[in-house]
């Protein structure tokens, strides 16, 4: 009864009420979307180990006492669900915590604490071997990296070392040839590339404006912005859907693709990476027509930009979704000819009204059950 009510209100609400709400929750977080970026590590140096002799009042020069140089810290990369992109690497170098050096009296030099770093799940770490620039035609400069993969941190805590901290020097007392102060050794250092590719159980694919990201707000706690101009999403979002059973399955926005997004117009294909994991697609089609007086072509198209991406995009299951059925007289035709030509169960919704999306929803929970993809909290 209350969820009926919550539909009812939210109905009522137009356009420019539910952009101006989303917009105020976005703002304070508008900053560039990183999910690529390179970061030198830099681990602790090695303290200095101690050469020196005891002495007091009665002994001039007595048995050797130095202490060893503690050993330089590591870091370690760790994956956490607090954290969503990149940002907070660029452009400056990690640098990790210097063992202490040895002293007289036998102490033993502290040794720099291990740094554990957060990173998003999904992050994939590569080690940078070299570096090509290239300026295309537009003046554009390039980067390409020849790198080498070391890690994909895809769960929660999955963590790994990226730089080994230097050995602390000896001192005297355990080593008694030792004659003059043994240095610790440097830490090692390494240039890093990282790539966040989202970990979404399901992913959204469709023409800008199509209503994805109505869609996953009507599904989800998140609150994706939502306009009625294309190209509104313009970083990847990730929805989790809960059910009353304490299961839950997450669905991920992003940008819109339209025709020759593989040639990089709109946004391109870039932000296909983040869909490219998940175990389901689902595609967003407009039935009112609004890209195209036929679904179906749109379908195709969205179709073939995926292959573009990558050959095998289509080999994992999907579904296909026909949205705005509230405003489109004609949807039922549209939707029969559209079944055809794909050849499985179209879904009908109104993401704004929240009509069908139960059925939706229920569909991909059981897809992924079938997978044993769905988690239970
Ligand atoms: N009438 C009607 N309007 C809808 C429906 N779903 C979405 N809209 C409207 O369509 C417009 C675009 O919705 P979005 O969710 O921002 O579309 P999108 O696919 O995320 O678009 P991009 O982020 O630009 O790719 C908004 O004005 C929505 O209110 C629906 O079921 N019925
Ligand atoms: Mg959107």
């Amino acid at each position: 009864m209350l969820s009926q009510r919550i539909f009812k209100w939210f109905s009522k609400l137009d356009d420019k009420v539910t952009t101006s709400v989303m917009s105020n929750y976005t703002n304070f977080r508008e900053r560039k979307f990183v999910d690529q970026v390179k970061v030198k590590f830099q681990a602790g140096n090695g303290g200095n180990g101690c050469v020196s002799h005891f002495r007091d009042r009665n002994v001039l020069t007595g048995a050797p006492d130095g202490g060893d140089g503690g050993k330089g810290g590591d870091i370690l990369l760790k994956a956490s669900h607090h954290f969503t992109d990149l940002h907070m690497f660029k452009g400056k170098p990690i640098i990790g915590n210097n063992g202490k050096s040895g002293g007289g009296l036998g102490r033993f030099g502290k040794d720099g604490g291990d740094l554990h770093i957060s990173v998003p799940v999904g992050t994939l770490i590569y080690e940078i071997l070299s570096e090509t620039q290239s300026v295309n035609q537009a003046g554009v400069r390039k980067i390409q990296y020849n790198k080498k993969f070391l890690s994909d941190l895809d769960e929660e805590g999955k963590e790994v070392l990226i730089v080994k901290g230097g050995k602390g020097g000896r001192g005297n007392q355990n080593h008694r040839s030792i004659k003059e102060q043994e240095k610790g050794t440097l830490g090692q250092v390494k240039e890093i590339f990282m790539e966040l590719k989202c970990i979404a159980d399901c992913g959204l694919v469709g023409f800008p404006n199509a209503g994805k990201s109505t869609f996953l707000a009507s599904v989800s706690r998140s609150l994706p912005k939502i306009a009625n101009y294309p190209f509104t999403t313009l970083t990847p979002l990730v929805g989790k859907v809960k059910f009353v059973d304490n299961s839950a399955f997450t669905i991920a926005d992003i940008p819109g693709i339209i025709e020759e997004s593989h040639q990089n117009k709109g946004l391109g294909l870039e932000f296909l990476r983040h869909i490219e994991r998940t175990h389901v697609l689902i595609f967003m089609l407009d039935i009112s027509g609004s890209h195209n007086e036929e679904p179906w072509k749109n379908f195709e198209i969205l179709k073939n930009e995926l292959l573009q991406y990558r050959s095998d995009f289509l080999d994992k299951p999907y579904i296909v979704v026909a949205n705005k059925t509230d405003i489109e007289p004609d949807s039922q035709r549209r939707i029969k000819e559209l079944e055809q030509k794909v050849g499985k169960k179209v879904f009908e919704i109104s993401a704004k009204h929240g009509l069908g999306i139960g059925e939706v929803i229920l569909e991909l929970r059981r897809i992924l059950q079938e997978m044993g993809k769905i988690v239970y909290y």
